[in-house]
């Protein structure tokens, strides 16, 4: 078994990111990764503007205070000023409203008296005050967004503000999944003694979907070995990563691992010490162009998530392209419960995250922690981690835990 962490690089290691890029309209470009470096021929913001509602003025003017001007011209934001301001004048202006020339200064306007074409300034501003200068956020030619970045909402504004129609982002890597058991039906099928519905294939392709990848189904595969070779190379034909779940522990229909050998695979790991999950086949393909990566996970439902969210997750956001922010998410939190686990394998105890005044707290999910209960995995958002070696941890230690839905504040 091999320790989570060096797994964990290990894993890292084997991945190549995709590079191909395509263009995508900003609009649909969400959580995307940029393909390309992103620049603009336009200076940020684009002409000086005043930040307030207020006044332009010459900070001379207005150095003494009362200070009389007049009124020359009102400047509503969209319009170009037609006059220069001369001693003694000011521009009525409006937040997002060009600055006249002459002009360097903003009065805000509860800072002033109007009568008529004149004003008085009570408070003398700073020289400068609520100017945004021309170029002062970024200026024409720099790097305004870099390559592996994920798009979020920020940055779709920005590219939609640098008038980037088209977007270059990195072309989603397509992922199979394979779910491996005679015992296996579909969702709309009878269930009979014995048999389960293929749930995996449902969280996997969520998971995938959430990663910002392509899941591929391919449905149901029986334990049998010309089934399992003929599915693993349709897979292979199909993505770029194959994921399977079932048949990779030591029983006498697990053929996973065989099947990948006889198709030519390297195998990398076949079990790590972590529980639940301790099953887990890596494995590449490897062709002159192009690398495929395989990843056997273990049937077990929980299992098989909690594997994703560990090990398949950084690897699928390496293969995106994404720049960084590759591992799973880790933060200390209070347990409120007592924690206990068998030591021999880094333990995932799953529950609520909350978010408080203290910082992070966890309370373990009511019920059994078996690797084949989904049910009390549901509105759970993180695993709480007992380190390898250890047993038993009590209420009120501070613990490491795994993120893995949504955190509320409590
Ligand atoms: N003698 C040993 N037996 C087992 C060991 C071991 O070390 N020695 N390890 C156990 C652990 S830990 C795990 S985890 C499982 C992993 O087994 P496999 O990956 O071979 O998975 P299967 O045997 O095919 O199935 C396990 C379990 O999961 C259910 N399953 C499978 N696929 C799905 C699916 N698509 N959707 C929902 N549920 C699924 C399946 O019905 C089984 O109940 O091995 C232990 N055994
Ligand atoms: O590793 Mo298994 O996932 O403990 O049930
Ligand atoms: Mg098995």
């Amino acid at each position: 078994m091999v320790p989570a962490s060096d797994a964990e690089k290990l894993i890292l290691d084997l991945v190549t990111p995709l590079d191909e890029t395509e263009m995508v309209p900003v609009g649909d470009c969400l959580g995307r990764v940029l393909g390309d470096t992103i620049r603009s021929q336009l200076d940020f913001p684009h002409w000086d503007n005043s930040a307030m509602d207020g006044y332009a003025v010459r900070h001379g003017d207005v150095a003494t205070v009362p200070a009389q001007l007049t009124v020359i011209e009102e400047i509503p934001a969209g319009q170009v000023p037609q006059k220069t301001l001369q001693p003694g004048e000011t521009a009525r202006i409006f937040t997002g409203s060009m600055l006249p020339a002459g002009a360097d200064t903003i009065v805000m306007q509860e800072n002033t008296q109007r009568q008529g074409v004149q004003v008085t300034v009570l408070e003398s501003p700073k020289a400068q005050a609520f100017v945004r200068k021309r170029g002062s956020f970024y200026q024409a030619g720099a790097e305004l967004l870099t390559p592996g970045v994920c798009v979020g909402a920020a940055e779709v504004a920005v590219l939609a503000a640098a008038q980037c129609e088209m977007v270059p982002v990195r072309r989603r890597p397509r992922v199979a999944i394979l779910s491996t058991g005679d015992e296996l039906v579909t969702v709309d099928q009878p269930l009979g003694p014995g048999q389960i519905v293929d749930s995996n294939r449902y969280a996997l392709a969520a998971l995938i979907a959430q990663t910002g990848a392509i899941p591929v189904p391919l449905g149901i595969v029986p334990d049998q070995k010309a089934a399992t070779r003929e599915a693993i190379a349709e897979a292979l034909a199909q993505a770029d990563m194959v994921i399977s779940s079932g048949g990779v522990s030591v029983g006498d229909y697990d053929y996973v691992d065989q099947i990948l050998a006889e198709l030519g695979a390297t195998i990398h790991i076949r079990a790590v010490a972590v529980k639940p999950g301790k099953p887990l086949t890596v494995a590449t393909f490897d062709a002159e162009e192009q690398r495929q990566l395989y990843f056997g996970l273990p049937g077990n439902p929980v299992s098989s998530l909690v594997s994703f969210w560990r090990f398949v997750q950084p690897a699928l956001r390496k293969l995106s392209g994404l720049a960084s922010g590759w591992a799973p998410t880790f933060v200390s939190a209070t347990t409120d419960s007592d924690l206990r686990a068998g030591g021999k394998r880094e333990t995932f105890l799953w529950g609520r995250l909350c978010l408080g005044n203290d910082g992070y707290r966890f309370t373990l999910a009511a019920g059994g922690h078996s690797s084949g209960n989904l049910v009390n995995l549901t509105r759970t958002n993180g695993l709480a981690q007992v380190p390898l070696g250890e047993t038993t941890i009590s209420a009120g230690s501070q613990i490491r835990a795994l993120v893995v839905g949504q955190v509320f504040n409590s």
